[in-house]
């Protein structure tokens, strides 16, 4: 059955995608589209307008204006209920923005339905209700003073977005923004338009006056990305993305000293002491391993086993993975679908073929699935027989690749984990209290799970450290970021 019909089945067609300025979809001044093509199909599913510097300055004109006319003015509860609703007309949605995720990205309906839709939503919930909660700080001096914090809104905001997770790390950064009384410039990843195009509408409907939330489509350098980095106006910027990428959009802010918060790449350890209990370990490897097709920053593709579980953990995990389901988007049964691009699929499996050069046994996956012959589709894949130093255990590839490395003793695994330039998350297997608290209060990460993967309590500080990120979101931290704080001092 043609993966089309399937939508069919699901009822919702690929959109063509414009800007959303001031309220209203808006082609690009001078016409310029792109094509958006379909990652199961590989056909073109729709047309994205191209924007530029003249749509950015249109957009940050807007947000400008709303920033200055209701918007900041808003009292916090009006702001709120707006907020809140935003959530609710996501999840009324659900089922269509699952399926124009699922055709952007190639992840399986179910993930997008079950994961990255509600979780969008939630985002709009939990700080609708947080902003209600935070406060500042005040001091006295004696008899003789009275200090007090008061927190105030940056302004315009350009949130630049990744493809893994689209809707769901876009509403990340939109919701606190908001929440904090800012407006924003959302510049979508080129490969995923489709749900950012709808939440325009979805902010509009849910109360949301024109010019608060504007979003331009476009490429990053020389286009709508690089823009929004150099924009005057621009006070702040929040990007999700690769490391290079981040380090080009520091170059751009630093001419106007906007306020950056990054969450980069990662190339994150998943170390598993002898004591775990295998049938856990497995079920949550698999997922912390292979879902979203590898393609989660927060993906465990380094992992560690302790030598006296190594071979009875390469043999589960190697057959648990090859009962995965790699396929089209739409089947409800596909657990693994097609990665983003050609390009990164050609990308993926150049390190495939770089591993067995290293020396790495493939024990499964690494190829195109032999039925799947349209679609950017690749195996599960398990690497073993590698040292730390190899290249495929060094670098992000962000696919279903992971690589086994036993270990011998605490002190060279947490060593080994932390022999990289990144520091954005880490798991830990053990049922020894002690040793779990103890290693993971060594290893260089800004997000670290015991016995767990994914559990996101969403008031926790959630961002990487070395080349990972800069700043913290999540919570607190988030206002942190989205706002200003002034101290008032005033003599008794
Ligand atoms: O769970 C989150 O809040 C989040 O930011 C996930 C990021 C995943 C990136 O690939």
């Amino acid at each position: 059955m043609q993966i089309q019909s399937r939508a069919e089945m699901i009822k919702t067609k690929p959109i063509d995608c414009l800007h959303f300025i001031d309220g209203k979809y808006v082609p690009s001044k001078n016409e310029k589209t792109f094509v958006n093509i379909n990652p199961a199909t590989e056909e073109v599913m729709g047309t994205v307008a191209e924007g530029g510097k003249e749509e950015i300055a249109l957009a940050v004109a807007a947000a400008k204006r709303a920033f200055e006319g209701s918007w900041r003015r808003m009292p916090a509860g009006e702001r709120a209920r707006i907020i809140r609703r935003i959530g609710d007309i996501i999840l009324e949605r659900k089922d269509e923005l699952a399926a124009l995720e699922s055709f952007d990205t190639g992840k399986p309906y179910g993930l997008a339905s079950s994961i990255d839709i509600p979780r969008a939503a939630y985002n709009f919930h939990f700080f609708a209700d947080y902003m209600a909660s935070i406060g500042t700080e005040a001091y006295q001096m004696d008899d003789v003073a009275l200090n007090y914090a008061i927190r105030r809104p940056l302004g315009v905001v350009g949130l630049i977005n990744p493809w893994n997770l689209p809707l769901l790390l876009m509403t990340w950064k939109l919701a606190p923004c908001l929440a904090a009384g800012n407006t924003a410039v959302l510049k979508p990843a080129e490969w995923t338009p489709m749900t950012a195009t709808l939440l325009g509408e979805i902010c509009k409907e849910a109360g949301v006056p024109d010019g608060v939330v504007n979003i331009v489509h476009g490429f990053g350098p020389d286009s709508a990305g690089a823009a929004l980095t150099e924009h005057p106006d621009v006070c702040a910027i929040s990007f999700t993305g690769e490391t290079t990428t981040g380090k080009h959009i520091m170059t751009a802010a630093a001419k106007t000293l906007k306020r950056l918060s990054y969450e980069l790449g990662g190339k994150n350890p998943n170390i598993i002491f002898a004591d775990a209990d295998l049938d856990e370990v497995i079920e949550t490897t698999i997922k912390s391993s292979f879902i979203n097709q590898g393609e989660v920053c927060l993906c465990g593709s380094r992992i560690y086993v302790e030598r006296p579980l190594y071979d009875a953990f390469v043999e589960r995990f190697t057959a648990k993975t090859k009962e995965l389901i790699v396929g089209d988007p739409l089947d409800p049964n596909t657990t693994v679908g097609t990665l983003i691009s050609e390009e990164h699929y050609n990308r993926v499996r150049s390190y495939v073929e770089l591993a067995v050069e290293e020396g790495g046994v493939i024990e499964t996956g690494g190829k195109r699935p032999e039925h799947l012959s349209t679609g950017y589709y690749l195996e599960p894949t398990i690497i073993t027989g590698l040292t730390n130093d190899c290249r495929v255990v060094q670098e992000e590839i962000f696919g279903p690749v992971v690589t086994i490395l036993p270990f011998d003793r605490e002190e060279e695994v947490i060593k080994q984990a932390n022999d990289t330039h990144y520091g954005l998350s880490a798991t830990i297997w053990t049922n020894d209290l002690r040793r779990a608290h103890r290693v993971a209060a060594q290893i260089e990460a800004g997000i670290i799970w015991v016995n767990t993967w994914f559990l996101r309590d969403l008031r926790t500080p959630f961002g990487g450290m070395k080349q990972s990120g800069i700043g913290r979101e999540g919570g607190m931290h988030s206002f942190e970021f989205y706002s200003e704080l002034s101290n008032i001092c005033i003599k008794l």
